[in-house]
């Protein structure tokens, strides 16, 4: 781990996630295990959005014309745009983009399907592919040209105050899916500067990998009235006027498996959260000449009653040496490896060997309870690695009081520095110069560090900018009174 993307990449090849020797510059290829970690990861996803949103398919292509109805947004997009222009051996008459992401896809139908207030809200969501040029270092999973697993939502409503609420509302399904990953994060307003092309703001979620470098994991964008009055979306009010909706959008993409994979791989590879780990529980017979065949037969009733208690088991009874099966399910990161021998077997146990804390274990599998345990001890693993992640997070958090002191800290120690700011365009800019990093955005919470994930935000933290106390704090840089407590961080 000294070389963070030297290992991310080598984890990458041998665990078989991806293969980017694809002859398409930061275009890769899921292979089946990255493939499986990507499906459990967006059943979570689909699992928490079903609940308020509808799932939908837009076409990829999008006529030259309507993305660049949007003035400021396709200005944001222009340098990133992939363009079709041929049929076959027809030139088309009207260019095609390749969707960047899906607003000027899906908002001329909007236009079409929002009629009456009774329609609202609408809140919609597609996992897609999108296609960015990026010019930056390319690297697979965090950043890529195909965008594979792109989710992005998209929710229409008819009031500013539903709008705001809905952000709240996308910020709270965020944490949970990230919680449910185990993955920290910060989360913050990107300056106007840096905000996504069209949108009134833009709140992010920022993880920190183990390099020290600031990820960005996801995106909650404010659009207020700006696409609906563009693509001319509006609802006839009960009092038969016609009004423009209100508009966000929040996405998140393949940087999620990427934050899998960096925040909680080790020296031994993947550690994978049960959760989205294609095996839960593998089982290793260990065999002797002598019995052999009872081993065998045991293990498999062990998987067998595992299988019917829902869990995700592998028996590998490979005529290899049980080292080398130990080594293979570690760095493919198997939460969970059963070992059973001919001992075992006479004593009704198992060796319970837990791939997150390296740790090995006897229990009892005399009566059908060991199930139970072993789900608990799944749930135990969850939890575990979740408060690792946060504890080695926080560490990466730091206060700076003076401009010398954020520059030193970030060149010494990469991660976040946060210090507080009079959240002027012109004093952010120079600031950015002296540290040289990006001011990642203001901070959106009041509490110090993140301990464990704050279960709920709530209202007056996503609006309070205000620092308590801050008015008495300075600008580190200008000296002008402290509006609030900003981040800098070095980033992907
Ligand atoms: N080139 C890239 N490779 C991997 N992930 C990316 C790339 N560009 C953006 N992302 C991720 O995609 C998320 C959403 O992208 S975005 O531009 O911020 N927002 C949108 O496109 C909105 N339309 C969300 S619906 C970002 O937060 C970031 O985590
Ligand atoms: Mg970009
Ligand atoms: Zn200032």
């Amino acid at each position: 781990m000294t070389d963070f993307s030297e290992w991310f990449h080598n984890i990458l090849e041998e665990a078989e996630i991806i293969d980017d020797r694809y002859p398409v510059k930061g275009m890769n290829v899921w292979q089946p295990q990255g493939f499986k970690i990507r499906k459990y990861t967006l059943e979570i996803l689909r699992n928490i959005l079903d609940k308020t949103h509808e799932e939908v398919l837009f076409p990829m292509l999008i006529p030259e014309d309507e993305l660049a109805k949007e003035a400021i947004h396709v200005k944001g997009f222009e340098e990133e745009v992939y363009w079709i222009t041929h049929g076959g051996l027809t030139e088309l008459n009207k260019k095609l983009a390749l969707r960047p992401t899906s607003e000027t896809a899906m908002y001329p139908m909007f236009s079409l399907w929002v009629r009456s207030h009774t329609d609202l809200p609408m809140r919609f969501y597609q996992i897609v592919n999108t296609f960015r040029y990026e010019t930056k270092h390319t690297r697979p999973l965090i950043r890529v040209r195909e965008i594979t697993t792109f989710k992005e939502a998209h929710t229409v409503h008819a009031t500013e105050e539903e709008c705001e609420e809905e952000v709240q509302n996308a910020v709270k399904i965020y944490k949970q899916f990230f919680d449910m990953l185990g993955i920290p994060y910060m989360i913050s307003k990107r300056p106007q500067w840096d905000k996504f092309p069209g949108a009134k703001y833009t709140v992010a979620f920022d993880t920190i990998l183990p390099d020290g470098k600031a990820l960005q994991i996801g995106t909650v964008h404010n659009l207020d009235q700006t696409f609906a009055k563009t693509f001319d979306i509006t609802y006839e009010t009960e009092e038969g006027d016609h009004n423009y909706v209100y508009q966000t959008c929040y996405g998140i993409s393949d940087r999620v498996i990427a934050s899998i994979i960096g925040i909680h791989g080790d020296e031994k590879g993947l550690c994978l959260p049960p959760a989205v780990a294609p095996y839960q529980v593998v089982i290793v017979p260990i065999i002797f000449k002598k019995g052999a065949e009872e081993v065998l037969e045991f293990c498999r009733g062990v998987e067998a009653k595992l299988k019917s208690a829902g869990l995700r088991v592998h028996f590998d009874d490979r005529d290899i040496r049980a080292g080398k099966k130990f080594y293979e399910h570690e760095m493919r990161g198997v939460p969970i490896r059963m070992e059973i021998g001919p001992r075992d077997i006479e004593n009704n146990n198992a060796v319970v060997f837990r791939r997150d804390k390296l740790e090995k274990d006897t229990i009892s599998i005399e009566s059908d309870d060991f199930i139970d345990e072993i789900k608990s001890t799944l749930d135990n693993i969850t939890h575990d690695m979740r408060e690792k992640a946060w504890k080695s997070f926080n560490k990466h958090l730091r206060d700076a009081e003076t401009v010398e002191e954020a520059a030193r800290e970030i060149e010494e120690n990469m991660g976040i520095v946060t210090f507080h700011w009079c959240g002027d365009e012109a004093c952010g800019k120079e600031l950015e110069e002296k540290v040289r990093v990006d001011i990642l955005g203001v901070r959106e919470s009041k509490s110090e560090t993140y301990k464990m994930p704050l279960t709920e935000i709530t209202k007056e933290e996503i609006d309070s900018l205000q620092e308590e106390g801050a008015a008495a704090r300075k600008c580190i840089n200008c000296g002008k009174p402290s509006t609030c407590r900003t981040m800098i961080a070095k980033t992907y």
